[in-house]
């Protein structure tokens, strides 16, 4: 897939063009995807994703994101995007008039435009749907996509993350949510409870699901096991060490050897629990022998 920062940059040619923060590529993202590579094929022109990095609620609301900008511009190379037009989401840029935000459009040439009809654009969100008609005659604008009479929203899937439901976030994104980082040095605690842990620095801002998780690691395959571990992983403060930072650490099942430096993605497949503080680290100890007899059940025909 192609990718550009300014919608000036792509060839002159016209296109179809779906415009949206795309924060997750969720199915309601996905559902939008497919109208679009739908107007392509029938116009025989590319089709084009026209995103914002961060996601505008990023900088208006400051919540936390749930793809950053290379898993974004992945998933939608993986859903089927020719080219995407990823600009930087500055104040600046969100104070345009909405005729400067038409102005950017128009040098895509789009035949048509794909966005949800709640979409708004432009200075004090002043732009919308009828604004786009000005641009082409041809604006499809969904109306809100919904799993089992659910809204499909990054909003919903972030409120999901935050009580550790993972289940609920991968009902609206049509797949595991998933995090990756590099593996840092922690404080050297977990092997001498004999539960090595990688602790992964994922890019700030990136939301992860608070609590304790049964997860699939995918990482370099030199490593062994095709690149590919069961584990258990924990996002939280570590109440039981008077931990402070927020650390987000993986033990993998059947592994040993050394992780420093190695690039790992994460993906949680089922929440156990919640973090507890114990009464020492022997509990603790305790708790992660249940955790991973558990983690191990619930993942033995996941490859
Ligand atoms: C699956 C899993 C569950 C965990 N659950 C808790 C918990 O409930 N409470 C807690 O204080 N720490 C919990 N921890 C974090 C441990 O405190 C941490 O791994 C240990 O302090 C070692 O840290 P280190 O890798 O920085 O040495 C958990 C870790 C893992 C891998
Ligand atoms: N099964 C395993 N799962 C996770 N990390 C492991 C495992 N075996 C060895 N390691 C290594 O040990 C490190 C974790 O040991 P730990 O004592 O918890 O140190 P730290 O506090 O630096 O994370 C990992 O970063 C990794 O390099």
């Amino acid at each position: 897939m192609k990718t550009y920062v300014s919608p000036t940059q792509r060839p002159d040619t016209e296109t179809v063009v779906a415009i949206g923060s795309f924060d997750g590529v969720h199915l309601g993202h996905q559902a939008l995807i497919a109208q679009l590579r739908a107007k392509a094929r029938q116009y025989r022109v590319p089709c084009v994703v026209y995103t914002f990095d961060p996601p505008t609620r990023v900088l208006t609301q400051g919540v936390e994101f749930l793809s950053t900008l290379p898993e974004k511009l992945d998933l939608l190379t993986r859903y089927g995007v020719d080219e995407t037009v990823a600009v930087p989401f500055t104040p600046e840029f969100a104070s345009r008039p909405k005729e400067a935000f038409l102005d950017d459009l128009r040098t895509l040439r789009p035949r048509a435009l794909v966005v949800g009809e709640d979409f708004h654009f432009g200075r004090g969100r002043a732009g919308g749907v009828v604004d786009l008609r000005s641009v082409t005659p041809e604006v499809v604008a969904l109306p809100m996509h919904q799993v089992s009479g659910e809204d499909i929203k990054s909003t919903r899937i972030r409120e999901y993350l935050r009580v550790g439901d993972v289940d609920g976030a991968g009902r609206l994104l049509g797949r595991h949510y998933d995090a990756q980082g590099v593996v840092v040095q922690g404080d050297q605690l977990g092997r001498t409870i004999g539960w090595p842990t990688a602790n992964i620095q994922v890019p700030d801002g990136k939301a992860l699901p608070m609590g304790v998780f049964a997860v699939v690691a995918i990482a370099d395959p030199a490593l062994g096991h095709d690149g590919r571990w069961h584990g258990m992983a924990n996002v939280g403060y570590r109440p039981t060490v008077n931990g402070t930072a927020r650390r987000f650490e993986v033990h993998l099942f059947d592994f040993s050897g050394d992780l420093y430096g190695q690039e790992i993605q994460i993906k949680f497949f089922a929440h156990l629990r919640g973090e507890q503080k114990f009464a020492g680290l022997d509990a603790l100890k305790a708790q992660l022998q249940l955790d991973a007899e558990q983690a191990r059940a619930l993942l033995w025909d996941v490859r």
